[in-house]
């Protein structure tokens, strides 16, 4: 495994850069007043205020006019994430201030696009042209002086390795998308590394996104280290990525399951796993029976976890699914879970050691937590394991009150809580911090893979 990077930014400095400039009366002040103010403004911002507090003039000067500040630069990252549900781009900005000191992450612009790439499997073009657009952003984001020095990366991850065999080759093999996008990539005025447009290496999303939550709650660096564990429910893999406490888990944990990297002097040795096909949306197809039926096109899938009278299509991966209810049959939490458990149980290796700790957990946990209330939608929350047993049992023993939104909302809950308790093997009281964003920042392993990226391309000292 190629080493992370050692010297990348060790702390947050977050300036917000949304002035509410006020409105001025039309009448012109006289030249050598406007003059007066801007001195005064600027000298009150360099030696009182910056980088202290937000002013609604402080968005006026640019960055570097400050004395003190006229070593510090600013440089930029943009990482795609090709996402088996939707494509983002995120947009991260870094300042040096000192070259003795460790740049800043000084802020992020996020923006995403659904379906995701694997939809496009058909008309390649059409998907590298939601790529083109997303990065039209960045050049608003990114001042053209920063363009050349600014790398572009794009990483797909699980909906590209579990397209059907065909599509597949044409897209991969044959390198349709990936040779469209670069073409995308080459005609933007940003720079382009080598393998700039690839398929992320399952392992690498959970250690990518585990040192993202770490380094945004501080655990990378300083004293007392205590790191945090991470959950991700993709809608075609999951990662469990953890730093092990005892000794006994290293010794119990199949080879496969640890990586180790350096990072901020440091050597971690994780445990991390990617299980490809225990995303939600893959798991929806393996309870629905999908995944062992070759030509699924006609046939009607039911499930006791959908709502009885439904009958519907559902288009995943560039591949066209009928489902429905149990019409005849039960339906309701018992029958569901029955259903959902045999998708999990035997199937993931459950380290002793995650009962007695705490985990951050984002994407779907997140979605489906905020979609039942349980958590705030903005501001997230903190959850035990039973809860999304206890929700999962509400909305699926009264679908027709809950399922309006989403008919597979019980079938998704009581998979969370299935993945959670039968595969993973947590307690029904483990802690679930539940987690979007840390002080503004996507928690996604577009961040953990930029600090990488820029550090191969040794744009962090
Ligand atoms: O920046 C992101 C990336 C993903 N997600 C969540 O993760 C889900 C699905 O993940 P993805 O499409 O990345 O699937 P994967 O390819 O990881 O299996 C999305 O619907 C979102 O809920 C998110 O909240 N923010
Ligand atoms: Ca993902």
């Amino acid at each position: 495994m190629t080493p992370l990077p050692s010297g990348a930014t060790a702390a947050l400095g977050m300036l917000i850069h949304t002035p509410a400039v006020p409105r001025f009366p039309c009448r012109m002040a006289p030249i050598w007043l406007i003059g007066f103010l801007v001195l005064a403004l600027s000298s009150i911002y360099c030696t009182v205020l910056h980088p202290k507090q937000e002013m609604w003039f402080q968005g006026l000067f640019p960055s570097n006019m400050c004395p003190a500040n006229a070593s510090a630069y600013t440089f930029y990252g943009i990482m795609f994430d090709a996402g088996s549900t939707g494509t983002r781009i995120h947009i991260y900005t870094f300042v040096q201030k000192n070259p003795e000191q460790l740049p800043e992450l000084e802020g992020e612009i996020f923006e995403s696009v659904k379906p995701g790439l694997s939809a496009y499997a058909s008309e390649p073009k059409k998907g590298a042209e939601t790529v083109r657009i997303l990065l039209e952003m960045a050049k608003e984001a990114v001042p053209p002086s920063h363009w050349k020095k600014t790398p572009v990366v794009l990483k797909a991850t699980a909906g590209l390795r579990l397209l059907s065999e065909q599509k597949a080759q044409a897209l991969l093999l044959q390198g349709m998308i990936p040779r469209i996008v670069r073409e995308v990539f080459e005609k933007s005025p940003f720079l382009v590394p080598d393998n700039s447009v690839g398929i992320m290496d399952g392992c690498y999303e959970g250690i990518l996104a585990w040192i993202t939550v770490n380094f945004l709650t501080g655990q990378l660096y300083g004293q007392n280290q205590q790191t945090v564990g991470t959950l991700d429910l993709g809608g075609a893999s999951t990662q469990i990525t953890f730093l092990p406490r005892f000794e006994e888990t290293l010794e119990q944990t199949p080879v496969d399951f640890l990586s180790s990297f350096e990072m901020f002097n440091s050597t971690y040795k994780l445990y991390t796993h990617s299980y490809l096909g225990f995303g939600l949306k893959a798991a929806r197809l393996a309870t629905l029976g999908a995944l062992e039926i070759k030509a699924v096109d006609g046939q009607m899938l039911r499930s006791s976890c959908l709502p009885k009278q439904l009958e519907a299509e559902w288009h995943f991966g560039g591949v066209k699914y009928q489902y429905g209810g149990n019409r005849e049959g039960e339906t309701g939490f018992e029958p569901c879970y029955a259903e959902v458990v045999k998708v999990v149980q035997g199937k993931l290796h459950q380290p002793d050691e995650i009962r007695r700790s705490s985990f951050y957990a984002f994407s779907y946990y997140y979605d489906r937590a905020a979609d039942t209330n349980m958590i705030d939608y903005e501001k997230g929350g903190v959850l035990e394991v039973r809860d999304f047993e206890r929700k999962a049992k509400e909305v699926c023993d009264n679908m027709d009150m809950y399922t309006s939104a989403s008919p597979f909302l019980c079938m998704d809950l009581t998979y969370i809580t299935a993945l959670l308790k039968e595969g993973f093997g947590f307690g029904d009281n483990t802690l679930l911090q539940l987690t979007k964003k840390v002080n503004n920042i996507e928690t996604s392993w577009a961040l953990g893979a930029t600090f990488h990226l820029l550090q191969s391309l040794g744009l962090t000292h």
